[in-house]
């Protein structure tokens, strides 16, 4: 990539842009009967005036082929000039009739809209290979309609596509791109030129508005402040009073006279390229609730909701009692778990791995739609959300009321736990070495026991994965569980459970749970004395680890590296206090204290 230093050659003060910048405009031809022969005339214009100063630029049409002919006899003549010059322009197909994606819930509904347009276009000689597409509204591009884009890319073989909407509408310069189901989405910026048809001299507070946008004012600056500007309008604007002309021409040479940057332009697919290179940590997608933002709630189908997202998660870590706690949990009335995982069984496992790229839809899809929004508390356990770097992110972004529950023993017990689980799922490495060897492995030690080093050692580095938590829930959203007492006197911490959820009838859990000593745990209490425990893989039988142990003590250095002083011996009071986690004791507390009065 070629890269230009810009300088501004008026403004005292702006240093250097290192920048290049890369200009793409759209005209979207929605309606072939709004179109006439002068607007093809003046569009043609502006591309050729445009080209003097960007070399190649190539305006971006869409088509909606349902329009075509529908018009006036004039407005007809118009199609047929703009079809005539279709080799002048590139091309991107909306839908046929212009409807909104996110209205169609079948994909194959949408699949043959679109299959109608591309006839349209083979018949009309209107190249299909471009890659790129945009959708009415930015309907369904995001918050994402999955239906969308798996009939994108069967039918047109959709590589790219732009929205205004993603994160959200403003301000233009913070929107961002990402990447999902290899369809890459770029930000779209505004030009000021709306959908409906505007005159210069009605421009929405006067002409000088437009003026000054263009001179030196928003439309100057979106151009300066992002590398690569998509904009898109209305074919009409081209036509009127050529306010489209007057517009990107005037904004072309007012760059050209005040900075040194140069303007470049790109088919679609080599400019998302460009883009993901320049912004390599935008690829990954970060969802958001499509019921937060009016706007998107707008363009969210009606046949999905957002009530089906956990009310509250419980993160882990494994090994600390995560299937006891949930056990529990799905005993109260008002508690709902989602549905199991053919691969990771009660854990959906959606906001630490790939999962997350199927999207929300797929994730939705493990809940139930609850019968009482405001009672009924859907949750999630996955054990591995705790250690995980993206989780707390992702999580805040989705669901950034939820609870977060967490559970932790002695990090020791943990590590020998896991290790116990890795030997019975017969994992050869921890087959092959005793669990000293395995905490004990030294930087030389061979590959696979290093790795199963960081998978027994890294999810006890308590202290620095609740550190990343709390950077995205308040430490009131957060409660940290003694797995010890839940092990020894679980009715007492289902009690504490239930009052940090706020949730009701209050569940009589000593009732509810007894001790089963066959089992050697806590265990539900069914019809005629019989129990319901967890299986042979919850609180195995194996040889305990000697307190004196010096795998212990080797133990508790290993994690000193990574993890402060009060965590590293392990005791859950000490990482509270460590933590700032503490607070959300005291914020317990208060609760109680406020609700109890
Ligand atoms: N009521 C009850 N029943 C059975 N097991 C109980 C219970 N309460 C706590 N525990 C402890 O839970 C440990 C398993 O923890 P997890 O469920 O978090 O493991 S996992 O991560 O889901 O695999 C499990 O660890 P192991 O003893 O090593 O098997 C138990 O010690």
């Amino acid at each position: 990539m070629s890269v230009y230093t810009a300088q501004s050659q008026k403004f005292e003060g702006w240093a250097e842009i290192c920048s290049s910048s890369y200009l793409v405009r759209e005209a979207s031809l929605q309606q072939f009967e709004k179109f006439s022969m002068a607007a093809l005339k003046a569009l043609l214009d502006t591309q050729n005036l445009l080209r003097a100063q960007i070399t190649n630029f190539t305006f971006n049409l869409g088509f909606s082929g349902k329009f075509y002919h529908t018009g006036t006899e004039e407005e007809d003549e118009g199609d047929d000039c703009l079809l005539g010059s279709v080799d002048e322009f590139w091309w991107f197909p909306h839908m046929w009739s212009h409807m909104q994606p996110h209205l169609f819930h079948n994909e194959s509904s949408l699949v043959e809209q679109m299959i109608l347009n591309k006839k349209f276009a083979l018949e009309h000689g209107i190249p299909t290979d471009m890659g790129y597409a945009v959708a009415p509204h930015h309907s369904g591009v995001y918050p994402v309609h999955v239906q969308l884009y798996e009939a994108w890319k069967k039918v047109w073989n959709i590589k790219i596509t732009s929205t205004e909407e993603y994160p959200h509408l403003k301000p233009a310069r913070y929107r961002r791109g990402f990447i999902h189901k290899n369809i890459m989405v770029l930000p779209r910026q505004t030009c000021g030129l709306f959908t409906h048809t505007i005159f210069y001299k009605e421009y929405p507070g006067g002409p000088k508005e437009l003026d000054k946008s263009i001179q030196g004012g928003e439309l100057f600056f979106t151009v300066i402040l992002n590398p690569i500007s998509i904009f898109m309008t209305h074919l009409s604007n081209y036509g009127n009073d050529r306010l489209g002309l007057y517009t990107f021409v005037n904004l072309a040479n007012f760059v050209k006279s005040w900075t040194n940057l140069r303007l470049q332009t790109l088919p679609p697919v080599q400019l998302a390229h460009k883009y993901f290179e320049l912004f390599p940590d935008q690829k990954d997608p970060l969802w958001q609730n499509p019921c937060d933002d009016k706007r998107h709630r707008d363009i969210w189908s009606k046949e999905k909701t957002c009530d089906r997202l956990p009310k509250f998660l419980v993160i882990g870590p494994q090994k600390t009692g995560t299937t006891a706690l949930y056990l529990f949990l799905v005993m109260h009335p008002s508690i709902l778990s989602n549905s199991p995982s053919p691969k990771t069984f009660e854990e959906v496992q959606f906001f630490n791995r790939n999962n997350y790229h199927r999207g929300i839809d797929w994730y939705m899809d493990f809940f139930p739609v609850p019968s009482n929004v405001t009672t009924d508390f859907l949750f999630e356990k996955s054990a591995n959300y705790f250690h995980s770097e993206e989780a707390p992110k992702r999580a805040a972004s989705l669901v950034p009321k939820a609870k977060i529950i967490t559970i932790l023993i002695d990090p020791s017990d943990r590590a020998y736990s896991w290790y116990q689980h890795q030997r019975s799922h017969e994992d050869p490495a921890a087959l092959k070495f005793s669990f000293y060897e395995v905490i004990s492995a030294g930087p030389h030690a061979p590959s696979e026991l290093r790795a199963l080093q960081k998978r027994c050692l890294v999810p006890g580095w308590y202290a620095s994965h609740i550190e990343r938590w709390l950077v995205y829930f308040p430490p009131c959203q957060l409660l940290i569980i003694d797995g010890q007492q839940l092990r020894t006197d679980p009715a007492t911490v289902m009690d504490d459970v239930q009052k940090f959820l706020g949730v009701s009838p209050h569940y009589n859990y000593s009732e509810a749970l007894t001790f089963d000593s066959h089992k050697g745990f806590w265990c539900q209490l069914l019809e005629e004395g019989k129990t319901k425990c967890l299986g042979k893989s919850k609180g195995r039988k194996y040889p305990p680890m000697d307190s004196d142990d010096i795998s212990v003590k080797l133990l508790s250095r290993s994690q000193c590296g990574t993890l402060k002083a009060a965590a590293q011996t392990g005791s859950a009071s000490a990482i509270l206090a460590e933590t700032g986690a503490a607070e959300t004791k005291i914020a317990l507390r208060e609760n109680e204290t406020s609700s109890s009065m």
